[in-house]
């Protein structure tokens, strides 16, 4: 694990280097291999996608059909696991579903204005969206909890979602997935889950195949093929964030305890050797102390082989001057976690803008968001906490805005719209205003000069209304009007016509 020190003068070189985690630059020959596949699955569908799954998950089933499990599969698994287990996904779904119902949608509320412009918002639920939940190194139940409960709580019609099945064990089988993952889809009220996974289950839930069916959204974290095939696809579809390889950057000062900041930073680097953890730290002390930790742990973590490839290919630990610089960078950097194992920790939250989920002190351990703590623990990651948020209820709805204008309301905007449109080159736009000002006018029979109306007509560009024998009879002025509205050349200078109404 590299350390070095702000005061040192390559400093911003490699504070640079160690920010640009998951750019592109880092990731490109995980960007080509996931434009192959997502290519290949566009193209060729259910037969790229069970080829793929073959060969990367060792999963060959006889017919695409047989990747989907469905709600009895979930309910046999949910009622097959102990006790113990069945009330621990509930008491992980049941925070998650309280926190994200205590969300607020905050739309513009529908009001009349002055003019008589009646503006608002509505919101609706997404139709259909697709959840990512690994499974390559590690199984993610949690993960399913924490998509798929805020999803219902939005409204959503169909979750369905996806997971990699576990590799073939001796026995040579393929396909299963952990009673656990089935479970919490129970538990979450998932439609189906078709066991596919990485890049070609992104692009098979973006585009559709004959067996998987085209999602408006897909959301949900995975490694950094999962990741590059989300930004792939996004277009197609919504994507919540990129939410690839785990990240956590621990600010301590010297009384926090080395046991926790190694403990913190292993748990994050377990998760994939592209895993990013990060110590900054105002004691030069607890810097040291803090790296031997992380050795003495990593010698009897049952997931060493990962966590120490991620913590010696990608971590870090950095000692500042002092907490406020170590709190600075912590907010450039924009981890996907950022626990502050600071004395008076939540002091220091008002300092911070960019990080994914922050943890405020020693009993608020990073792990504690991952299960059950409430706040979905789909958080951006590579520095993307700088404009993406976490994953929540408001991801799964869009909104919509609605207008309503009387004539009254159009009229009085009519000239400044009228010239804006003009002025863009765009008379398309005016004459569908200036219509409407023309036939409210002959509807309303208002006392106009025949002239006016007519030049109001063509200038709109409209053909004349063909008035009704009762309405005709009682304004001959106003068909009068329209036969020469008919017979006029092509137009005016719209401004003028615009401005015979003010
Ligand atoms: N940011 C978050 O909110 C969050 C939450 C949970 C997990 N995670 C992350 O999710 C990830 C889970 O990763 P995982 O690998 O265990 O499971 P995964 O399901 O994300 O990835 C497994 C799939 O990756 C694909 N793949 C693997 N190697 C490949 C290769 N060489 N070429 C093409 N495709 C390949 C395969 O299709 C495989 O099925 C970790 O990075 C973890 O840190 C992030
Ligand atoms: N830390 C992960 C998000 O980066 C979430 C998770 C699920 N299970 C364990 N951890
Ligand atoms: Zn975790």
């Amino acid at each position: 694990m590299q350390i070095f020190r702000t005061r040192d003068p390559d400093f911003q070189e490699r504070w640079t280097r160690l920010c640009a985690r998951g750019s592109d630059e880092d990731e490109a020959p995980v960007r080509e291999a996931a434009a192959r596949i997502v290519d290949d699955v566009r193209k060729r569908g259910d037969a790229a996608l069970l080829e793929y799954t073959a060969r990367y998950d060792g999963f060959a089933p006889s017919s695409a059909a047989d990747l989907a499990l469905g709600p009895a599969d979930f309910a046999r698994a949910f009622h097959g696991l102990p006790a113990a287990a069945r009330k621990a996904l509930k008491l992980a779904a049941d925070r998650v579903a309280a926190f994200h119902r205590r969300e607020s949608d905050a739309l513009v509320p529908s009001r009349r204005d002055a003019i008589g412009a009646t503006l608002g918002q509505e919101s609706r639920p997404l139709a259909r969206v697709g959840l990512y939940v690994p499974g390559g190194t590690a199984r993610y139940p949690s993960t399913v909890l924490h998509t798929a409960v805020p999803a219902k709580v939005a409204g959503v019609a169909e979750v369905v979602a996806c997971s990699p099945a576990a590799k073939p064990g001796p026995d040579g089988q393929g396909g299963q997935v952990d009673a656990w993952t089935l479970a919490a889809c129970h538990v979450a009220g998932v439609s189906r889950l078709f066991r596919m996974g990485g890049a070609q289950a992104v692009a098979a839930l973006a585009y559709g195949t004959a067996t998987v069916p085209a999602v408006d959204k897909i959301c949900g974290p995975g490694n950094a093929y999962v990741a590059a095939a989300k930004r792939l696809v996004y277009g197609k579809v919504d994507i919540d964030m990129i939410a690839g390889p785990s990240e956590i950057l621990v600010v301590a000062d010297g009384a926090a305890a080395p046991q926790e900041v190694a403990a913190d930073l292993l748990a994050q680097a377990e998760h994939d050797v592209r895993a990013v953890s990060v110590l900054v730290t105002s004691s030069e002390r607890l810097a040291r102390q803090a790296l031997a930790e992380v050795d003495r742990q990593l010698a009897v973590l049952p997931r060493q082989e990962i966590a120490s490839r991620s913590i010696h290919e990608r971590g870090a630990v950095v000692v500042a001057r002092n907490v406020a610089e170590a709190v600075r960078l912590a907010d450039e950097f924009a981890p996907e976690h950022l626990a502050l194992l600071l004395r008076d920790a939540p002091r220091w939250v008002k300092r911070l803008s960019r990080a994914g989920a922050v943890f405020c002190g020693t009993s608020t351990p990073e792990a504690v968001g991952d299960y059950l703590a409430g706040p979905s623990h789909v958080l951006p990651t590579a520095g993307t906490a700088r404009f993406a948020s976490p994953l929540s209820v408001a991801t799964f709805r869009r909104r919509m805005s609605v207008l309503a204008f009387t004539p009254k309301a159009l009229a009085e905007v009519a000239p400044s719209l009228d010239a804006l449109a003009m002025a863009e080159g765009l008379e398309g736009h005016a004459r569908a205003v200036r219509v409407r000002l023309a036939l409210a006018a002959e509807r309303a029979g208002a006392p106009r000069p025949r002239k006016t109306l007519a030049r109001e007509v063509a200038a709109a560009g409209a053909a004349p209304r063909r008035a009704s024998p009762k309405v005709a009879a009682k304004a001959p002025a106003r068909q009068a009007t329209s036969r020469v509205a008919a017979k006029a050349p092509a137009r005016k200078p719209a401004r003028k016509a615009a401005g015979s109404r003010r």
